[in-house]
Order: C-alpha cells, then sequence, then structure tokens
C-alpha cells in the first residue's frame, strides 16, 4: 500500500521506517525542514535502537522517503503522527492534528493520542493509537502486544488493521470514541501503578521494609503483572504526565469526579520534592552543596528530556543554592542550572552528594572506588535502586535508597 505519515518524531519516524520495512511504500512529511534534509541524508538524532538501521533500509530500497510539509498526495491512507503537548485546563492541544487533518484528501488514521471524541468529528477518519515505549520503539511497533482500530465501519479499520502484516498480536476493532479512550485509559493506568508503588516505597522508608521484597512479592501474582513496579522519583516523559491531565480533564467535562487519577497525580508531584526532603534531612541545608548528578533522562534507554523528573528533582535543588553537575549517557549539553560533564567520575569530582536519578544500567557497573577518591563526601542517593549495595559499601560509600 502506498502510506502517508505526517510528523517524523517519535512515532511518526518508527511508523514510517517500520511500515517501509514491512513492505509499504511510504512518504513522511514534517514540517521541520532541517529534520526532513537530515532524515534524507540517513541521519537519525532520536535515540532509538533499530531505526537507523530501518531508515537507512527504507532510503536504500526506495521503499521510504522524506518530504517538507503537511500535506501527501497519492496516498492510500495517511498516518496523522503530530504533537499533542498539553494545552488549556490539561486538555490536549489539537491545533497541529487539526491542521493536518484540514489538509488530508484521502482516508486519515490518526495515531496521535487525541481527546475522546476527535475522530467522530471528522467524516471517514480512524483512529489506530499507538502504544510504543521510547527506547523500545521499532520492536514495540514490528511486535506489538495490540494492535487498536476505531472506525465508522469495520470493513474500514480492517484495512488498517491489515497494514500491520501478519502479526501474533491481538487485534482490536472497535469504534474511534473507544480506540481513543483506550490510549488515555491505557496510560492513566500505568500512572496509577507507578503512584500506588511510589507510596509504598515511602511507607518502606517508614516502616523499615524493602520495597523490592514488597514488589517482588506482588509481582508474582500475574492479576498485578510484573511491569512499572519499579520505584523512583516520579513517571515523567512526553506522554504520562500530559495523558494523565488530559483524561482528567476529559472526565471533568464529563462531571465525573476521577479521585484515583487526580490522587495519583498529585502523588506524582510529591515525589521530587521527597527526594530533595531526604537530601537535606541528612545534609543540611542545601546552598552551596555539590551535587554530582547520575542521569537526567526521564528514565533509561533515550535521551529524551521532555517532562523528566530528574531535571525537576534538579530545578528544586537548584533553587535551593545546590551546586549542579550531571553526567547522562545520552546528554551533552548543559542545561540551565547544571553543568553536563563527560563522566561520571568527572561528575563526582569534588561531590558533597552522588544522586542517581535515572535507572541507566551501566550506573550499576561504575568503578566505585575511583569515585569514591574523586568525592568529597562519600554518600549517594540512588532513586532508581540500580547502585549495587554491596559495591557501593566495598568502596567506602554510604547508600541512602530514596524516592523508592
Ligand atoms: N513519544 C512517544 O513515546 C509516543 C508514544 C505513543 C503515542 N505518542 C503520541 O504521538 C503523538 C506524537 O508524539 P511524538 O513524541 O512522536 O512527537 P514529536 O514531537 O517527537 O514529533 C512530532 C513531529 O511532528 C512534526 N509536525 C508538527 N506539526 C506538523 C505539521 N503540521 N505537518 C507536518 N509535521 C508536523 C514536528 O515537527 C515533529 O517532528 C503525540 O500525540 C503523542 O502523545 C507518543
Ligand atoms: O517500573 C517503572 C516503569 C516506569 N517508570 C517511569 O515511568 C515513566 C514512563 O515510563 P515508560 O512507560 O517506559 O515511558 P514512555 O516511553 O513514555 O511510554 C509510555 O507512554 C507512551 C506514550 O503514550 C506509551 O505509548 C507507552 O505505552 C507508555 O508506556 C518514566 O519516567 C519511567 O522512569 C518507573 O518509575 N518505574
Amino acid at each position: 500500500m502506498r502510506i502517508g505519515v505526517v510528523g517524523a518524531g517519535y512515532v511518526g519516524l518508527t511508523t514510517a521506517a517500520c511500515f517501509a520495512h514491512l513492505g509499504h511504500q511510504v512518504v513522511c512529511a514534517d514540517v521541520d525542514e532541517s529534520k526532513v534534509e537530515a532524515l534524507n541524508a540517513g541521519e537519525v538524532a532520536l535515540h532509538e535502537p533499530g531505526l537507523s538501521d530501518l531508515v537507512a533500509e527504507g532510503l536504500g530500497s526506495g521503499g521510504l522517503r522524506f518530504v517538507t510539509g503537511s500535506r501527501l498526495s497519492d496516498v492510500d491512507f495517511t498516518f496523522v503522527c503530530v504533537q499533542t503537548p498539553t494545552g488549556a485546563d490539561g486538555e490536549a492541544d489539537l491545533t497541529a492534528v487539526e491542521e493536518v487533518l484540514d489538509q488530508v484528501s484521502g482516508p486519515a488514521v490518526v495515531k496521535s493520542t487525541v481527546p475522546v471524541g476527535t475522530a467522530a468529528k471528522h467524516p471517514g477518519v480512524v483512529s489506530n493509537p499507538e502504544f510504543l515505549r521510547e527506547g523500545h520503539a521499532v520492536e514495540d511497533f514490528l511486535r506489538p502486544q495490540r494492535i487498536v482500530v476505531g472506525a465508522q465501519d469495520e470493513r474500514q479499520a480492517r484495512a488498517v488493521a491489515d497494514l500491520y502484516g501478519a502479526t501474533r498480536a491481538p487485534v482490536v476493532l472497535t469504534d474511534t470514541t473507544s480506540a481513543e479512550l483506550v490510549k488515555y485509559a491505557s496510560n492513566c493506568f500505568l500512572a496509577l501503578k507507578l503512584s500506588y508503588v511510589n507510596t509504598l516505597a515511602e511507607l518502606c522508608e517508614h516502616l523499615d521494609a524493602d520495597i523490592d521484597g514488597v514488589t517482588e512479592g506482588m509481582r508474582l501474582d500475574n492479576r498485578i503483572g510484573a511491569s512499572c513496579l519499579a520505584p523512583g522519583p516520579g513517571w515523567g516523559g512526553s506522554c504520562l504526565p500530559k495523558d494523565t491531565l488530559a483524561l482528567l480533564a476529559t472526565a471533568r467535562t464529563a462531571g465525573i469526579d476521577f479521585a484515583t487519577l487526580e490522587a495519583a497525580i498529585s502523588t506524582n508531584h510529591h515525589q521530587p520534592r521527597r527526594v530533595v526532603d531526604r537530601i537535606r534531612e541528612e545534609v543540611g541545608p542545601l546552598d552551596g552543596v555539590r551535587i554530582g548528578l547520575l542521569g537526567l533522562t526521564f528514565k533509561a534507554g533515550t535521551s529524551d528530556l521532555r517532562d523528566s523528573p530528574a531535571l525537576v528533582v534538579a530545578g528544586i535543588l537548584s533553587g535551593e543554592g545546590a551546586v549542579l553537575v550531571a553526567y547522562d549517557p545520552c546528554v551533552e549539553q548543559d542545561r540551565p542550572g547544571i553543568t553536563v560533564l563527560p563522566s561520571a567520575v568527572e561528575a563526582a569530582e569534588g561531590a558533597d552528594v552522588l544522586l542517581v536519578l535515572t535507572e541507566w544500567p551501566e550506573f550499576a557497573e561504575l568503578d566505585w572506588p575511583e569515585l569514591a577518591k574523586r568525592v568529597r563526601n562519600p554518600l549517594i542517593f540512588d532513586t532508581r535502586g540500580v547502585v549495587p549495595p554491596g559495591k557501593a559499601a566495598e568502596a567506602g560509600f554510604r547508600l541512602v535508597r530514596t524516592g523508592r
């Protein structure tokens, strides 16, 4: 089939490259001219395993090309993959989606996360929400856990589902409104689970219980499931924060009190503050305290800093006068109030405190004796549980697991 994709971000570029890999003829449009130019030269700026290879494969075979703009012609389907940031009152801002939908001539398929009821306002528009995780985009697209398609008639929905080729994923065909709600319902459920576990971790700190033991016991119950049980400094990224606010706004408009979701959001706002309070408890006032941050991205496996809890924690620390340096395997540029250094050892130089904010696996393998030589005070706060307690203790560090 001839597939058009509008938007070449995480979702659009993955959709375009993967559909080309599945044998479709794909053209991907973006308004960002420099992005399009780079992509046509095979340069992929996103940190997504396998994505560069698929883009190179598509460009090489001629099955994938990139153009500047929003309007595509001579395609059988146009996938809308543009951003839907938080707008007024928490609702998703649909400006980019509406702009694209106004220009599509043939069948349009919305992959962007849009407020429930959006597709129904546009005759013939299909909803096909995307569930990929950053850092696993290609894997999740090519081997999805489910494909959800909402359309006004089943034949149209089936035609979109068939584009994914032979997949073992269960296919859910439904109406557009329900399909749109599946997306929000799923992300918000993950947020509820994460806030629940973060509060449990706080309770464990007070009761002197081991949160890892508690979650290990929970995850073996397959009604609970094994994922999203790792506590941390809060859930972030480009989706969970905005999608929880958007569903809350939808519920409010419908006159429904979504207390559980509201509580999950408020728990999440409390997390970064809790991390900072714990550090202050140990070291006293933070003015002038040098803190070496390990990790800045919102989770491991991505270079994405959008809505990163690490940056929220850093903002509070710097507001209290702490001097911040950082190391993150995927971040090179300084951030406001944070000097980014090229290695963990350099970030440790002269530090009063080390603070782990992202669960990069390489943090488990750091040269702790070398770091111990560099710091001014051998104290680590680990919000992600990645630092091996034995190795840290052997190197002379005191390890405080907190925010978790
Ligand atoms: N990032 C994720 O992990 C993820 C996963 C599932 C769903 N989503 C949803 O998918 C949508 C896109 O998210 P993203 O992270 O890929 O966004 P993004 O910001 O990475 O990419 C959006 C792209 O669209 C382009 N664009 C904007 N307006 C345009 C227009 N009129 N014409 C052509 N291009 C235009 C931008 O230049 C940008 O390159 C959002 O609704 C998001 O909620 C995101
Ligand atoms: O056990 C866990 C799992 C996640 N997180 C945090 O939760 C946030 C979200 O993580 P994750 O869900 O992996 O990130 P995303 O890549 O943003 O993916 C989510 O958001 C996407 C955009 O809508 C959806 O497509 C995905 O299905 C959904 O998982 C991050 O800050 C993680 O650090 C934890 O703290 N503990």
